[in-house]
């Protein structure tokens, strides 16, 4: 049998039937979902069958499937790729009720089903499991995925007895009937858990079904008052009650969002980017003691890095060691340190400084120079570094890569189609370069040390400034929101497999992270930092008074930042100890 079409990225998930990959086009780098349905459970016969039903079905908010691959290591189906992930887990990170894109979603949901409905399709199993994300500047497109699967297992399960999702699953369909209208009550239930932060009926499968027959809907008072009757009628224990299709629902929440949108202006900004409570309550967790001392540093730090144990900072064109307060002037500004394992380089527009045995010689080594600016990034080894021509997006741009050990010949550089922004090295043998299309759409090249391009990758999202993440193969980006002023974006992106999470911090731009080995930690010049686990959710806040001016921020050990701050003039840089609560000034 021939060889995969597609290189498997990794494995996203796995459902009841079969495992889900995320694949890349072998020849155009396109990213899709395969996933692979157990044979046994889903004879080839009933496979194609439901296959002329999924390619039926072409929508925007319906996860399209492309075709069936069959390889030597199993039968796939090709479908979209949703890099956002499910609606579940969406819900998971959000830590109150999101009333404006929680509608939204349920919206894209609604259009999807008048498209399925209206060709005779049911979906049967309507859950935030089986709708999944894609990114759109600004928010989410929601998909519904599984059509033909759900039709499918439905028939399983009539035949082993064991059905859906019980928690929205609508009275009739415990006696296994089903029409659109059950897709549009479990639509009702979701309505209703997006609002509410928890669904209408709970408990085991017993205690659910005799809930969903017999007991009425209280629609707690969080849930504004212009959505009950959606919410009411979508929940009638009677089929013939309810909306008598997903337009006339989707018609129905239209009318009720505007209602709702009239009552709210002026509207409060933690609303308005559906923070949660905790991250409203501004300026009172976690005040760190401690008295305010002021630094001696005349002007601001743009870098910070340790290197052998010995803290390094950055000002214009100075660099400092603390231990010894040796310094080097360079002739142009440090535009970047870039550390590695051991060692850390600095990086000037056109030439390239190695600072890791700085101390037993006078001034650091020169490891590049360039005849034009360059941008760079370091192999975390220290082995080779990347280097990229600076220049307009659309003027193009040579990428090299330049040994730093053993035989130090370059090979000549390889043309990129796009100017890159930045160059990250992702391990010793990769390299993603990202380029800004528009302001609202990024393009992340992955590139080899051999110098030769395996993907490209556009995303409708802003990536300002990117990081490496705290896992690997993960990039933290950084953009201002594209719709809500003093907003800023936290775009955090999985490369293998491709996933793509968006954090919504209530932080003018700019901003600065720390990436850590528990997370990440954020930095404002108000003296805000806000903390993030590895999957960026909000764990912590705190309001430091002796962070004004905050500039930039690194890790130090496992519970310790390091952070440069510039105020009036003066600067310093202050160790936080996050265990503790308290702050030290370093210099
Ligand atoms: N098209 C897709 N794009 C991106 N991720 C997907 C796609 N389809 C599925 N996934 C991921 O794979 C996981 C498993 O999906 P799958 O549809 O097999 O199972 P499920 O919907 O979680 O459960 P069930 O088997 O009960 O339907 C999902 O949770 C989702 O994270």
């Amino acid at each position: 049998m021939k060889i995969s079409k597609y290189r498997i990225l990794g494995l996203v998930g796995q459902g009841q039937f079969g495992q889900v990959f995320c694949g890349c086009h072998r020849k155009t780098g396109q990213i899709f979902a395969l996933k692979n349905l157990d044979r046994h459970r889903f004879p080839t016969h009933k496979f194609l069958r439901e296959l002329r039903f999924l390619l039926l079905l072409q929508h925007p908010n319906i996860v399209t499937c492309h075709s069936l691959e069959h390889t030597r290591t199993g039968r796939y189906l090709v479908m979209d790729y949703c890099e956002g992930g499910t609606l579940r887990q969406l819900m998971e990170m959000q830590a109150a009720p999101w009333v404006e894109s929680g509608l939204k979603l349920a919206l894209d949901l609604l259009a999807g089903l008048e498209h399925a409905h209206s060709r005779g399709i049911v979906h049967c199993d309507i859950k935030p499991e089986n709708i999944l994300l894609t990114a759109k500047p600004g928010g989410w497109l929601a998909r519904i995925s599984d059509f033909g699967i759900a039709r499918l297992s439905q028939e399983l399960a009539e035949e082993t007895g064991n059905t859906g999702s019980p928690a929205y699953m609508a009275p009739e369909r415990f006696y296994g009937q089903y029409s659109p209208a059950s897709d549009l009550y479990a639509v009702g239930v979701m309505l209703f858990e997006l609002l509410a932060g928890y669904r209408p009926f709970s408990g085991p499968p017993g205690q659910l079904m005799s809930a969903h027959l017999n007991q009425p809907v209280k629609i707690p008072p969080q849930v504004p008052p212009e959505f009950h009757g959606c919410i009411l009628k979508a929940l009638q224990k009677l089929p013939g009650r309810r909306f008598h299709s997903a337009s006339e629902m989707l018609a129905a929440l239209l009318e009720a969002q505007a209602r709702w949108l009239e009552g709210q202006a002026p509207r409060e900004q933690s609303e308005k980017v559906g923070f949660s409570p905790i991250q409203g309550r501004l300026r009172t967790e976690g005040k760190a003691e401690g008295v305010r001392q002021l630094g001696t540093v005349r002007s601001p730090i743009v870098g910070i890095a340790i290197v052998d144990k010995q803290l390094i900072w950055a000002t214009q064109t100075t660099l400092t060691r603390y231990v010894s307060r040796q310094s080097f002037n360079f002739k142009a500004p440090i535009q970047a340190l870039l550390p590695y394992q051991r060692g850390c380089l600095a990086v000037t527009e056109q030439e390239i400084y190695d600072l890791k045995l700085w101390g037993l010689e006078a001034t650091p080594q020169r490891v590049a120079q360039f005849a034009s600016p360059r941008i760079a990034a370091v192999e975390p080894q220290g082995r080779w570094i990347a280097t990229a021509t600076q220049g307009q997006p659309l003027q193009g741009s040579e990428f090299q890569i330049v040994p730093l050990t053993g035989s130090r010949r370059r090979k000549t550089g390889l043309n990129l189609s796009l100017a890159p922004r930045q160059l990250l090295a992702l391990d010793s043998r990769h390299i993603a370069a990202i380029a800004a299309v528009s302001p609202t759409e990024t393009l992340i090249q992955i590139l080899t040390r051999r110098q030769t391009s395996i993907g490209v990758w556009r995303l409708p999202v802003s990536m300002d400034r990117a990081i490496l993440g705290n896992s690997p193969y993960q990039l933290l980006a950084i953009a201002p929101h594209p719709t809500l002023a003093d907003t800023t974006e936290l775009i955090l992106l999985d490369l293998k497999p491709f996933r793509l999470r968006r954090i919504v911090l209530d932080l003018a731009p700019p901003v600065c992270v720390a990436v850590t080995s528990w997370g990440y930690a954020v930095g404002h010049r108000s003296g805000w930092i806000v903390l993030l686990d590895g999957e960026g959710t909000v764990v912590g806040r705190l309001d430091l008074e002796d962070f004004r001016g905050l500039q930039a921020l690194i890790p130090y050990q496992t519970s310790g930042l390091i952070a440069s701050v510039f105020h009036q003039d003066r600067g310093g840089l202050y160790l936080l100890d996050l265990r503790q609560f308290e702050i030290d000034l370093v210099f």
